[in-house]
């Protein structure tokens, strides 16, 4: 009992702590019948026994993705009814239609809902249940997915959200801490079934990887959590110095920004080179839903570095970097000052439509097992190890795989004059050369066929060239 009464304690400490200078402060909190939130309702409900100024709401979305969706409802609106707090229930109609990406719809609405009820109420705060353990099924998430070095930091406390902020008084309270207080005080709550289902990924990470890590080292957790601090400070720290040079380096410039590369070079060693254009891409880009992978900052940095003078790096299908001999500009597909870009060269690091001119169009595709795959000459596959792709016109020296086994090759010229290209055309023939510099493709005249090792991980690459109707 006095350990409860200090959980008790200890919560309320949290809540005050993260709260702004208010008076009165009005909370949303978001329920869902499971023991963490049913746990975070009761200790409100208690807080603000004590403390009149304190008033809170609950909201509730009732997906309709379970059978227990039902109960669950119940349990949420019987405890508000019988502590008079107001519920604000709603139901989500389209679940039962989403095909793909149900998870993220779902959350998507859940936090629209929490954001039309705090509008609604004035409220400033959303509070959520989210624990330690969720935290570090998070983080691992994160790791095993692939992330930027900032989102490994985890979920904080409190952030900005619609006019107000979300809050997490619970991150410092395990999974146990609060089955046990569920247990002692007499919580009602509802077990998620679907919390079982391992075909969503935080549930395999917390049953089946997270005990087997534990088992090399129980404290696992603890280790983690501690690095994930560590690293936020680190990052708090580094931040303004960075943003500074972010200031001084990255310019705005028409529809996007330059940078100068000589002063560039000059003041920056390669470290804060890519901390600057990591941390530049995350401000920018992470808001327009656009990540920005630190292979592709390494390719455009190597581009700066390599003896292409004027070349271009698809970032996404809409945005691109571009060097024009000692200037980088990042800057959107299809502006005005890279309307030349048959001079220069295209270097794809994802997948992604590519326009080359007016005529002629690239689609570079993930293969999944749906896709029916048509090769010819205008069409073929890669492996993604061979990533990223050069698409270019011809350079004296080129020279192409005729032959795997034993490998034969060919100067490019005598293939020119062999298959009786007219000199004109052979400088307007694209070329899409892998990053071992070896040539895969000639655009709408031949594929190569390199030996390279089998891999499931492919990309298919799809040209067409409106002008040519043969
Ligand atoms: N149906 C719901 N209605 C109201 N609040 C909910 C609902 N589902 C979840 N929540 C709130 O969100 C918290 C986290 O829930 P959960 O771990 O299921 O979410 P998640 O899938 O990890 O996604 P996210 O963290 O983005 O909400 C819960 O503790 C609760 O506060």
């Amino acid at each position: 009992m006095p350990e409860q009464r200090s959980l008790e304690k200890t919560f309320q400490e949290t809540v005050y702590s993260l709260l702004e200078k208010d008076t009165a402060p009005t909370f949303v909190l978001a329920v869902s019948a499971g023991v963490d939130s049913m746990v975070l309702l009761e200790l409100f409900q208690r807080m603000a026994q004590k403390e009149s100024r304190i008033e809170f709401v609950v909201a509730y979305v009732n997906h309709q993705l379970r059978q227990e969706s039902q109960a669950e409802e119940e349990l949420v609106s019987d405890y508000c009814r019988a502590n008079n707090i107001k519920l604000y229930a709603t139901k989500w109609h389209e679940g039962k239609t989403v095909a793909v990406g149900i998870e993220e719809a779902a959350r998507n609405f859940r936090y629209d809902w929490f954001e039309q009820v705090m509008n609604h109420c004035q409220a400033k705060y959303v509070v959520t249940a989210h624990h330690c353990d969720d935290q570090v099924e998070t983080i691992l998430m994160k790791l095993i997915r692939g992330s930027r070095l900032s989102a490994l930091t985890g979920m904080p406390k409190k952030r900005n959200f619609a006019k107000g902020y979300l809050i997490r008084p619970f991150l410092g309270l395990s999974k146990d801490d609060i089955y046990a207080f569920a247990l002692q005080e007499g919580v009602k709550y509802l077990e998620d079934s679907s919390n079982q289902e391992l075909v969503y990924q935080r549930n395999r990470v917390r049953l089946k990887l997270l005990p087997q890590i534990k088992k090399e080292n129980p404290q696992f957790q603890d280790h983690l959590l501690g690095f994930s601090d560590d690293l936020s400070d680190t990052l708090e720290v580094l931040q303004p110095i960075i943003r500074e040079k972010e200031k001084e380096f990255i310019q705005p410039f028409e529809d996007g920004w330059v940078i100068d590369w000589q002063g560039w070079q000059r003041d920056l060693s390669l470290a804060w080179q890519r901390l600057v254009l990591s941390y530049f891409f995350e401000q920018e880009f992470h808001a327009k839903g656009i990540f920005i992978k630190g292979k592709q900052v390494k390719s455009a940095l190597s581009l700066m570095e390599s003896d292409r003078p004027q070349a271009i790096i698809a970032l996404t299908s809409q945005w691109q970097l571009r060097r024009t001999y000692q200037k980088l500009y990042i800057e959107r597909v299809g502006s005005e000052a890279s309307s030349y870009f048959s001079e220069q060269e295209l270097l794809v690091t994802v997948p992604g439509e590519y326009i080359l001119n007016e005529n002629e169009k690239l689609s570079i595709i993930e293969v999944t097992d749906s896709l029916q795959i048509k090769e010819g000459l205008n069409s073929f596959q890669v492996n993604r190890s061979q990533l990223p792709l050069t698409i270019r016109h011809r350079k004296s020296g080129d020279l192409l795989q005729i032959g795997v086994n034993p490998p034969m090759h060919q100067s490019l010229k005598r293939w020119f004059i062999n298959q009786k290209i007219p000199k004109d055309l052979r400088d307007k023939i694209w070329l899409v050369e892998d990053c071992q510099q070896n040539i895969v493709a000639l655009l709408g005249y031949r594929t190569f066929q390199l030996s390279l090792k089998e891999e499931t991980d492919r990309i298919f690459v799809n040209y067409r060239n409106h002008a040519k109707h043969d």
